[in-house]
């Protein structure tokens, strides 16, 4: 048994569960009034309401132990401190340090960090301010139109869900465009919309040997050069994000026209740092910087609020209760609103590649379940598709609504439309309904019944959820939202005491897909693999 599961709070957790496991939320509503009022906590303008969930006045308490004696407070000040918390890797972790306003030095290594990351903010500023003036302009002296970030995993997923969740914000120059599947249509479509002369690449890519990005940005250049018919194009119409400035070089991108970054930045914690450059680009620099206020704000409040009135601590200790005691596989985040459409697939990346691990910090194999399978797409469009097993099937989903209290848009009735089901859906997942309403509908409908349609129509409700509410979706409030979510994931690994940081679980399958590429560069069949990957490889080079 490892410390944690055999500790006494563990144990106690175990215990307790077994003693709720049959209350229902709608009772505890119903003999607590003030429910709401214990069980839901501000950060801003956002509201946090946890009160639907499946907790007594027993269970935060117990959960905030497990959490004291994970040294969680220690971990947050290694964290924020630039300790090398990344120990497989021997990086520090420091994200936070990206968006922190003050100038005072952060020696890392012998080095002034905020200086750095004030030197490429600035260039950032100058870049995108010139591009969107028409200052910076394409080889044959257009101003640019179109920017196309070429990236991907967290060099594509946190810009371009920012991008599109600001677009309100857009400056209105520039229209942004996202590739990062090396399946060709991607790109191929992309291209097929735009004017060599007015397209300006951004290359984003921490390493710069990702192949996926690096096919992309090739095959980008082929067609900027190919098109202008003038190799020396490349300057004007390709900057790039990265780590690593030999390969950049090596690509042929001008030196001049690489922002940095550096490896105490995590490529799904990246969207912060020069990476996020597609989103200065879009909606100008003065709203990336109240992003990143936002998210400041949001390190400030998570390193000061006691533990109990802390909005992450409190969203990971509940994915904790249901993940490690109600055995909850997953979790779905639910944004209602078109704009937030990408916020689950860019949650997904950083829950998942950050708790997605089988052995602790110390390279032991946990005896415990680590991080849920995070997915979710915008509402009302589920409601439509998965909810019904949300509702009604065998599995335990929790969830999160988030919802802006205001739109910029004003068609009659889609507001209030939108925002009903938002509460119709959190309500109903909480309260289910019972046999008895069932039977009283039927009743009053005059309908036919039988038992077994009684059964059907039964929802047993109990899903625990979790709302965020708040007024606009401004880039001060996303960053804060998104920052909230990133210390709740940390506080989950930190509890689970793994490596949050690191991500070689995507090594295996890059490796050997590298081995086999050569395979398909002729007909021959293959036998040296086992038999399944033989067949496969065969039967395509049979129909390709
Ligand atoms: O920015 P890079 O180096 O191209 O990496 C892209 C993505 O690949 C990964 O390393 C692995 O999937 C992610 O962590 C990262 O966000």
């Amino acid at each position: 048994m490892s410390s944690l599961t055999d500790s006494a709070t563990w144990q106690e957790l175990r215990e307790h569960h077994r003693e709720i496991a049959e209350l229902h939320m709608r009772d505890m509503f119903a003999q607590d009034s003030k429910r709401f009022d214990k069980l839901s906590l501000k950060f801003q303008d956002i509201l946090f309401d946890f009160s639907k969930n499946r907790i007594t006045e027993k269970t935060l308490p117990l959960l905030l132990k497990l959490a004291e004696e994970s040294d969680l407070a220690d971990k947050i000040a290694a964290l924020f401190s630039g300790e090398k918390i990344n120990r497989t890797e021997n990086r520090s972790v420091l994200h936070t340090a990206l968006r922190n306003p003050g100038r005072q030095p952060f020696m890392l290594d012998g080095r002034d960090i905020h200086a750095d990351i004030h030197s490429v903010l600035n260039k950032m500023r100058v870049f995108s301010d010139a591009v969107h003036s028409g200052e910076w302009r394409g080889y044959t002296g257009k101003v640019i139109t179109d920017v196309v970030n070429i990236g991907i995993g967290g060099s594509d997923l946190g810009p371009k869900m920012v991008v599109r969740a600001l677009q309100p914000y857009a400056k209105g120059t520039i229209q942004s465009h996202f590739v990062s599947n090396v399946a060709q249509a991607e790109l191929i479509n992309t291209l097929n919309k735009l004017n060599p002369e007015t397209t300006l690449f951004l290359i984003a890519s921490k390493t710069f040997t990702t192949l996926e990005t690096m096919t992309n940005a090739f095959s980008a250049r082929a067609w900027l050069v190919d098109s202008l018919k003038a190799p020396g194009a490349v300057d004007k119409h390709f900057v790039a994000v990265s780590t690593n400035r030999d390969k950049v070089v090596e690509f042929g991108i001008d030196p001049d026209n690489i922002f940095e970054f550096w490896d105490w930045v995590g490529g799904r914690y990246s969207l912060w740092s020069a990476i996020g450059l597609s989103i200065p680009l879009n909606i100008g620099m003065d709203n990336f910087e109240q992003l990143l206020n936002g998210a400041h704000e949001a390190d400030e409040y998570f390193k000061n609020a006691p533990f109990e009135q802390n909005i992450p601590v409190i969203m990971a200790l509940l994915g904790i209760w249901y993940n490690n005691f109600f055995n909850a596989e997953t979790h779905a985040i639910l944004p209602y609103g078109y704009y937030l459409r990408y916020f689950p697939a860019f949650m997904q990346q950083m829950d998942m590649e950050s708790n997605g691990k089988n052995i602790d910090i110390d390279g032991n194999p946990v005896d415990y379940q680590t991080g849920p399978i995070v997915w979710g797409q915008a509402g009302t469009n589920g409601q439509h598709a998965y909810y019904q097993l949300i509702h009604q099937g065998t599995k335990l989903v929790p969830c999160d609504f988030l919802i802006p209290g205001t739109s910029c848009h004003f068609l009659p009735d889609h507001r209030n439309i939108l925002v009903s089901n938002f509460l119709g859906q959190t309500q109903a997942l909480m309260q289910g309904k019972t046999a008895d309403q069932v039977r009283k509908e039927l009743e009053q409908a005059g309908s036919e019944y039988d038992e077994a349609l009684i059964n059907a129509k039964v929802f047993p409700g109990n899903i625990p959820t979790n709302s965020f509410l708040f007024k606009v979706l401004s880039p001060k409030t996303l960053g804060s939202l998104i920052a909230l979510y990133e210390h709740k994931v940390f506080v989950q690994g930190a509890i689970w005491n793994i490596n949050s940081f690191d991500q070689m679980g995507v090594e295996l399958g890059k490796k050997l897909s590298g081995a086999i590429f050569p395979e398909l560069q002729n007909d021959q069949p293959v036998h040296s693999y086992d038999s399944s990957t033989n067949g496969l490889i065969n039967y395509l080079k049979e129909i390709r």
